[in-house]
């Protein structure tokens, strides 16, 4: 069977998920909690509503750290929903899924279709834990068949918190407006101090490049944001770069780095003073 091909299943039988739950055909009801929440023009009962709502949303936090928890180091990767299997981006996807899963990293996508399902198809392919952060959405498809721990969500910001929560970088393939949401939350979230040693990888420099330009040529010109903050952000085509990027920030690296200087400052000490001891220069 062709990638293409499997994954028609879910394209031609819709499905919605609510928290646990899964709805086909006449059940799936005709608004999303996100529009319910956020699009709702009747203002009549709103306060019971939204209040009770927010036992919901308070439940959705918790089964998505119940659930992710235990994920070893891992690396959410975002990008097109729309990409189409054999393209360019998708061969990315999978590369980089799969370069990811062989350096010890789990990759976290949003379970969808497009660069989404060829990254968890990587990571699967390499033997690395592939996981979905799924959402309900109006003409949603259901989680792509290459993700092995999913959790569906109802609510983008919910979601959008395990995506930092439980990776130590991104990487952005190229996208539509929800990849550069996922980016630029990143990018502030580093900004603003709320996350820090955070990596944020974007692949694709012919795709990317056009709003490089502009955020050096225009935001960073007019004082929108500083010439440092573009340095947040890695471009680049090749894979090692990328990984090393991820890699050099990771917590366990910099932990032993910083051991190591400890260790040998503390070595430089004791030779110091066992030298002063015997009364000479070391
Ligand atoms: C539009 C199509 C499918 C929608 N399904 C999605 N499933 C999960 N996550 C999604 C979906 N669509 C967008 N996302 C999130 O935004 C990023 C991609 O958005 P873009 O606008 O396509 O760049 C992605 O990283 C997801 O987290 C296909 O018919």
């Amino acid at each position: 069977m062709s990638d293409h091909q499997s994954q028609r299943p879910h394209s031609s039988s819709p499905e919605r998920h609510r928290g646990a739950v899964t709805l086909r055909r006449e059940a799936i009801p005709t608004s999303t909690a996100d529009q319910r929440l956020l699009d709702s023009r009747h203002r009549g009962d709103w306060k019971s509503r939204d209040a009770w709502r927010v036992l919901r949303i308070q439940a959705e936090f918790v089964e998505g750290f119940d659930a992710l928890a235990e994920l070893p180091p891992a690396v959410s990767v975002f990008g097109s929903a729309r990409c189409a299997p054999h393209s360019a981006e998708w061969a990315l996807g999978e590369r980089l899924g799969a370069a990811l899963a062989n350096a010890g990293y789990a990759v976290i996508t949003g379970g969808g279709p497009g660069v989404m399902a060829a990254a968890n198809k990587g990571a699967v392919a390499a033997g690395g834990l592939s996981v979905g952060l799924g959402i309900e959405l109006p003409f949603e498809q259901g989680m792509n068949e290459w993700v092995d721990l999913g959790v569906n969500f109802r609510y983008f910001f919910a979601r959008k918190t395990m995506f930092v929560k439980y990776a130590q970088a991104f990487v952005v393939l190229p996208g539509g407006f929800g990849t550069l949401d996922e980016l630029f939350e990143a990018l502030t979230l580093v900004q603003t101090g709320k996350v820090t040693r955070f990596p944020v990888v974007l692949m694709g420099v012919a795709y990317w490049s056009g709003l490089i330009d502009w955020l050096r040529g225009s935001m960073a010109a007019e004082g929108k944001i500083s010439a440092a903050d573009l340095d947040l952000i890695c471009l680049t085509d090749d894979m090692d770069q990328a990984l090393r990027h991820i890699v050099e920030a990771d917590p366990r690296l910099v932990a032993e780095q910083e051991a190591a200087e400890e260790a040998a400052v503390s070595h430089l000490v004791h030779d110091q003073l066992a030298a002063d001891e015997a009364g000479h220069e070391i």
